[in-house]
C-alpha cells in the first residue's frame, strides 16, 4: 500500500514503540514527513541520525500549531506522562488532527483525557500495539516490529469515525491486524496476559539478585531462566507507570495467582503428586495450544479456516504393513470411563486425534488429572462417578459428535450447569436425538435452534431410569442413555433397532460395572461404581478401511493392517468388501481388553457391484465414503439403501460424495436414504479435478484413495479435519504408495 495516508506524523516519545511506528510508516511511504518530539537530550537527535524522524524538536508548543487536518499525532510516552501531553495538545493543536497512543493501559488514558478536556475528544483514538521487546530506546526501533502483530484499539462512543478509520489504516499499513475492544476489557485482559507476567519476572529476578546465598546464581542460569525472565530487562519507568495506572486489574490478577501459587506450594510440601501433575498437565496443554494458535496450525477453536489441501497424483498401488492409529470410539470411552472410575486407569494405543483430544481436554477442564498422551499412552487419575468439578467455561468439543452426545448423557445427572459447544460442522448436527431421551429421564437440556448445539445442561437434576427404544440405529444415542443411567435411580435399558457398535457396553463391563445384555437390549442400574483398569486400544477399523479399499481397487496391491479392532459391530466394511469380491484375510485373531483384534491382509482382486444389505449399514456407518470409491471401481452398479444417517454426519456424506464423484466423472445418483453408484472396469475410473471435502475427514481420505484409479491429479480441499480421526494419514498413505502431497 504505497500511498500517503497522512501528511505529517508527529511521534511524541521516539523510543522503541514510537520509533518503530515511524519507521513502519516511512518504509511503507504512508506519510510525507515524520517529526519526532522528545525532551531535550539525545533521543530525538539520535532518532534523526538513525533516519527514524525527518526533524526533531523538544517543544510541542513549537510543533503542534503548525499541524493541519490530515496530520496525525502518535503518543508513545510512559503511561503516566500521557496527561501532560494531552494538556499541551489542548493548548496548541489545531482542529482536525487525529491523536492516538500506544500506552499499555487504556483506562488511565481515558481518565487523563477527561481530566484535561472534561470529556473524551472525538479526535482521540486510544490504542495499544501488542508488540515490543525487552529493549528500549530509539536504537531498538524496527520497521517490522508490528508486522503480523495485533493492535487493540479501544474507541469510545464519542470517537470520530474518520479518525478511527485513519488509525486503523495506518496500523494495517504497518503490517498489524487491528481488533477493537472496550477500555475495561482491554485492561483486564492485559493485566492477566502482560502485566502479571512482568510483575512475576521483575519480582523473581529481584528476589534472586538480593539473596546472598544466590550470589553466583546468574552464572549458572540456563535457558529456562533466561526465557522466563527476559522481560525483567524491560524499561522500569514504563512498567512502574503501567502498575500504577492499571492497579485494580493487576491486583486482582496477583491475588488469583498468589492463591494458586500457595496451592502449588502446599502440593509440593505434602508430596501430592496427583495435584502437581494436574497443574503441570493442564498448563502444558494450554501452553501447547497457545503455541499452535501463534504458529497458525489447525486444531483450535480460534482457527476457523481449515485450509489444508491434498494433492493426489494419479496411479500407483499400496504395498506394505502398517498400523493405523487407535480406535476413535474406544479412545473417547476410555477417557470418559477412566475419569469416572476409582483409581488410576492406564490406556495404551490412544488415538491422538483432535476428536479424542477434545474429550480428554473436557475432562481435564472438569478437574481430572490426565497424563499424556505420549505415544498413545495416557494415565487417568479417576475421580469417581461424583468427582467431576464444574469447568471454568463451556466445554468446546470441536468437530466431535461422539464427544458431545456421550457427554450430554454423562453430565445430565451431575450437580453443576454446563454448556457444550462445537465447531461449525458440529453446530449443525442434530442433538434432539439425545436431548429427547435424557429429558424423559428427568434432565433439563436446552438446545440451540432446530435442536442443534450448543447444549445447555442444568445441574442438580434427579434422573430416573427409563426403558428406551431407539428410533434409529445409533451407538451415540444408546451410549448417552446408558451413561446417564449410571446416575439414574432404578434400571435404565436401551433397545436398538439394529446392532450398533457396543464399545460402551463392553467397556463398562471391563470397568467392573454390572450391565446385562439380552439381544438388542442392554440394561444397567444406577448407583454402582467403576474400577480403574488397563485398556489397550486396537487400531481403528474405520481408519484401516481407507487402506482396505485402496488395496482392493488398485492392481498389484498387497497390504497388511496390524492389530485392527474387528468387533462384530464394526465388521461391516469387511463384510461388504467381501460381498463385492475383495480378497481379505484375517489372521492372528485374539481378544484384547475385551475386544476382538486381528491383522488384516488385503490384496487386489476385481470387485463387483452389489446391493448392500441394510443389516450391514450400522456396522459400516463411517466407512461408506471409502466404500463408495470401491463401488465406483466395481463391475456393475452398487445400490445403498437404509443409510439416511449418512446425511447428518460431519457433512451430508451422501451429497458430498455424489458431488465429488460427479467432479471426477462418475454420475452417482443420491437418494434420500442412500445412493446408486455405476461401476467402472476401466483402469482409470476417475478423471482428475478439484473436489471439496467440506471439512469432513472421511470424505477427504476417500477421495485421496480414489487417486489410485484416476487419470489425472485430484485436488481435495479443506482437509485439515483429517486430524480429527487420523492425524498421520498422509504420511502412512505415502509410505505404502499413494502419491499424496499436502499444501
Ligand atoms: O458411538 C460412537 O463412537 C460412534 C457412533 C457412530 O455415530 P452414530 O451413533 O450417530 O451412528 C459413528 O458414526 C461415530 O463415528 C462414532
Ligand atoms: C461421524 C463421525 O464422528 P462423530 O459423530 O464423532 O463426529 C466419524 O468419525 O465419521
Amino acid at each position: 500500500m504505497d500511498q500517503v495516508q497522512v501528511g505529517r506524523l508527529v511521534v511524541i516519545g521516539v523510543g522503541l514503540i514510537g520509533g518503530s511506528f515511524a519507521l513502519a510508516l516511512k518504509t511503507a511511504g504512508a506519510c510525507r514527513e515524520v517529526i519526532g518530539v522528545a525532551p531535550p537530550g539525545k533521543t530525538c537527535e539520535q532518532a534523526k541520525s538513525l533516519g527514524i524522524v525527518d526533524s526533531a524538536s523538544s517543544s510541542l508548543a513549537e510543533v503542534l500549531p503548525q499541524l493541519e487536518a490530515s496530520d496525525l499525532v502518535f503518543i508513545a510516552v510512559p503511561t503516566l506522562a500521557v496527561e501532560s501531553v494531552f494538556a499541551q495538545i489542548r493548548a496548541y493543536m489545531p482542529e482536525g488532527v487525529t491523536v492516538t497512543d500506544g500506552a499499555s493501559v487504556k483506562g488511565s488514558v481515558v481518565r487523563a483525557a477527561k481530566t484535561v478536556w472534561g470529556r473524551v475528544p472525538s479526535f482521540l483514538v486510544p490504542g495499544h500495539p501488542i508488540a515490543g521487546s525487552e529493549h528500549s530506546g530509539a536504537a531498538a526501533a524496527r520497521d517490522d516490529l508490528y508486522y503480523n502483530h495485533r493492535v487493540i484499539l479501544t474507541p469510545l462512543p464519542e470517537t470520530g469515525t474518520g479518525h478511527l478509520q485513519r488509525v486503523v489504516q495506518l496500523w494495517q499499513v504497518a503490517g498489524a491486524s487491528v481488533l477493537k475492544m472496550s477500555v475495561e476489557e482491554h485492561d483486564v485482559v492485559l493485566a492477566a496476559t502482560s502485566h502479571l507476567p512482568h510483575v512475576i519476572a521483575f519480582s523473581l529476578v529481584d528476589t534472586l539478585a538480593h539473596d546472598a546465598e544466590n550470589e553466583n546464581i546468574f552464572r549458572y542460569a540456563a535457558g529456562g531462566f533466561r526465557d522466563f525472565t527476559r522481560i525483567a530487562s524491560s524499561d522500569p519507568v514504563m512498567w512502574r507507570d503501567i502498575m500504577l495506572a492499571n492497579r485494580d486489574a493487576i491486583l486482582k490478577a496477583i491475588d488469583l495467582y498468589s492463591l494458586n501459587l500457595s496451592a502449588l506450594r502446599e502440593a509440593i510440601a505434602s508430596g501430592d503428586s496427583t495435584s502437581l501433575m494436574g497443574v503441570f498437565t493442564r498448563a502444558k496443554t494450554a501452553r501447547d495450544q497457545v503455541t499452535k494458535v501463534l504458529t497458525k496450525q489447525a486444531c483450535s477453536e480460534f482457527m476457523p479456516t481449515k485450509a489444508m489441501t491434498f494433492t493426489a497424483q494419479p496411479g500407483g498401488c499400496v504395498i506394505g504393513r502398517l498400523r493405523v492409529p487407535g480406535d476413535k470410539s474406544m479412545s473417547h470411552r476410555a477417557i470418559m470411563l477412566g475419569s469416572l472410575a476409582e483409581g488410576v486407569t492406564e490406556v495404551a494405543g490412544f488415538l491422538e486425534g483432535e476428536d479424542a483430544l477434545a474429550t480428554l481436554q473436557a475432562f481435564r477442564d472438569m478437574g481430572v488429572v490426565i497424563e499424556g498422551p505420549v505415544n498413545g499412552r495416557v494415565t487417568i487419575h479417576g475421580v469417581g462417578l461424583r468427582g467431576l468439578k464444574m469447568p471454568p467455561g463451556p466445554l468446546y468439543l470441536g468437530n466431535s459428535g461422539t464427544s458431545m452426545r456421550l457427554l450430554a448423557g454423562l453430565l445430565a445427572g451431575l450437580g453443576f450447569d454446563i454448556t457444550l459447544t462445537g465447531d461449525a460442522s458440529l453446530s449443525k448436527r442434530p442433538m434432539d436425538r439425545v436431548a429427547g431421551p435424557l429429558r424423559e429421564m428427568g434432565a433439563i437440556i436446552e438446545t440451540g435452534s432446530g435442536g442443534r448445539p450448543p447444549l445447555r445442561i442444568k445441574g442438580g437434576r434427579r434422573l430416573y431410569g427409563i426403558d428406551y427404544r431407539l428410533p434409529m440405529a445409533s451407538a451415540q444415542v444408546k451410549s448417552a442413555v446408558l451413561l446417564a443411567g449410571l446416575y439414574a435411580s432404578g434400571e435404565t435399558s436401551t433397545v436398538e433397532p439394529a446392532p450398533t457398535r457396543d464399545h460402551t457396553e463392553r467397556m463398562l463391563q471391563g470397568f467392573g460395572y454390572p450391565l446385562h445384555r439380552d439381544g438388542a437390549k442392554s440394561t444397567l442400574c444406577g448407583g454402582g461404581n467403576l474400577k480403574a483398569c488397563h485398556i489397550d486400544v486396537p487400531a481403528d477399523i474405520s481408519s484401516a478401511a481407507f487402506f482396505m479399499v485402496a488395496a482392493a481397487i488398485s492392481p498389484g496391491s498387497d497390504i497388511v493392517l496390524e492389530h485392527v479392532g474387528v468387533n462384530p459391530t464394526r465388521h461391516g466394511v469387511i463384510n461388504i468388501l467381501g460381498l463385492m469380491g475383495a480378497d481379505i484375510q484375517q489372521f492372528n485373531k485374539r481378544e484384547i481388553s475385551g475386544e476382538p483384534v486381528a491383522d488384516i491382509r488385503v490384496r487386489y482382486s476385481p470387485l463387483k457391484g452389489i446391493r448392500i444389505p441394510e443389516t450391514q449399514v450400522p456396522l459400516a456407518i463411517d466407512e461408506f465414503p471409502a466404500l463408495f470409491i470401491a463401488a465406483a471401481c466395481a463391475d456393475g452398479e452398487t445400490v445403498l439403501t437404509g443409510a439416511a444417517e449418512l446425511r447428518v454426519k460431519e457433512s451430508d456424506r451422501i451429497q458430498a460424495m455424489a458431488d465429488g464423484l460427479a467432479v471426477l466423472g462418475v454420475e452417482a445418483k443420491p437418494t434420500p436414504d442412500g445412493i446408486v453408484i455405476p461401476g467402472g472396469r476401466a483402469r482409470t475410473v476417475f478423471s482428475g479435478g478439484t473436489v471439496d471435502s467440506l471439512g469432513d475427514h472421511r470424505i477427504a481420505m476417500a477421495f485421496a484413495v480414489a487417486s489410485l484409479r484416476a487419470k489425472d491429479t485430484i485436488r481435495i480441499l479443506h482437509c485439515a479435519n483429517v486430524a480429527t480421526s487420523f492425524p498421520n494419514f498422509a504420511d502412512l498413505a505415502v509410505s505404502v504408495g499413494l502419491r499424496l502431497q499436502l499444501a
